[in-house]
């Protein structure tokens, strides 16, 4: 089985629990979403370039960075035919760190037998995204201290909803939670401002750092 891997490379971490920290990228191709604002719409084009690797391959790479976080985004990772052979393999070795970004319509449910599970960062997605009916809320029974509910917002539509679930799903008493703007389409002040009026405690807001030390549109960073 081969996992569709369109590009890979070494960065800072720009998002999540260990923003700003070196990490190993894989990124898949493909999604079952079509976010209006989605930054790395090139990767779920059905034509898009991608290398088939196995699960060694890809570890092999993973290793041979020498740095220990490990991010797997796309696209939409957990669609990966082999997803669940690669962090099988990733999870029987202790020295790595791995998170995985997911887009809240994959139910983390099935992977709920992992041994030691990576950290699943899972975007809810928003009014503005457009794909909000995909959500499966069932995902929120699933997170852990370990995981991370994020919520990218755009409007105060967005922060209301994000407020209304943290708030139904006791979502700071379970798993970490992060808002973070898309990118360039709303005030900063104005989530800030919300956090306030709302007293948002154990919210973390959060900038793409990546977006700001490089063109947003840069691929590979
Ligand atoms: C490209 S997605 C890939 C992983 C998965 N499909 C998902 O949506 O979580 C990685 C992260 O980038 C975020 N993202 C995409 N476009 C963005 C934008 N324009 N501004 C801010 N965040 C964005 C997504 O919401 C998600 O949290
Ligand atoms: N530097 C950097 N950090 C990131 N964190 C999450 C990313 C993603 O695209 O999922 C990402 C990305 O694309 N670049
Ligand atoms: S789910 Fe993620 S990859 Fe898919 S369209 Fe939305 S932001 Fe882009
Ligand atoms: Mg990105």
């Amino acid at each position: 089985m081969v996992l569709q891997v369109v590009e890979k490379f070494v960065s800072i971490n720009g998002e999540g629990r260990r923003c700003g920290q070196l990490a190993t990228f894989i990124r898949f191709a493909g999604c079952n979403l079509n976010c209006g604002y989605c930054d790395t719409a090139w990767a779920n084009d059905r034509k898009v370039a991608f290398d088939p690797m196995t699960a060694e391959e890809v570890y092999a790479y993973i290793k041979d960075t020498q740095v220990t976080n490990v991010t797997l985004t796309g696209g939409e990772p957990l669609l990966q035919q082999d997803i669940g052979g690669l962090l099988e393999l990733l999870s029987q070795d202790p020295e790595l760190y791995v998170e995985i970004e997911t887009n809240g319509s994959v139910l983390l449910s099935r992977f709920s037998g992992l041994e030691n599970p990576p950290s699943f960062t899972m975007d809810y997605k928003l009014p503005s995204s457009g794909m909000e009916r995909m959500m499966a809320l069932d995902n929120f029974d699933q997170l852990t201290e370990k995981d991370t509910v994020k919520f990218v917002s755009g409007s105060l539509q967005d922060l209301e909803k994000a407020r209304e679930l943290i708030d139904r799903y006791k979502l700071t008493e379970k798993t970490a939670v992060f808002i973070s703007p898309i990118f360039g389409e709303i005030e900063l002040e104005t989530i800030v401002d919300f956090m306030k009026d709302n007293q948002l405690n154990g919210v973390n807001m959060q900038v793409q750092l990546h977006k700001i030390i490089w063109d947003p549109n840069e691929r590979g960073v």
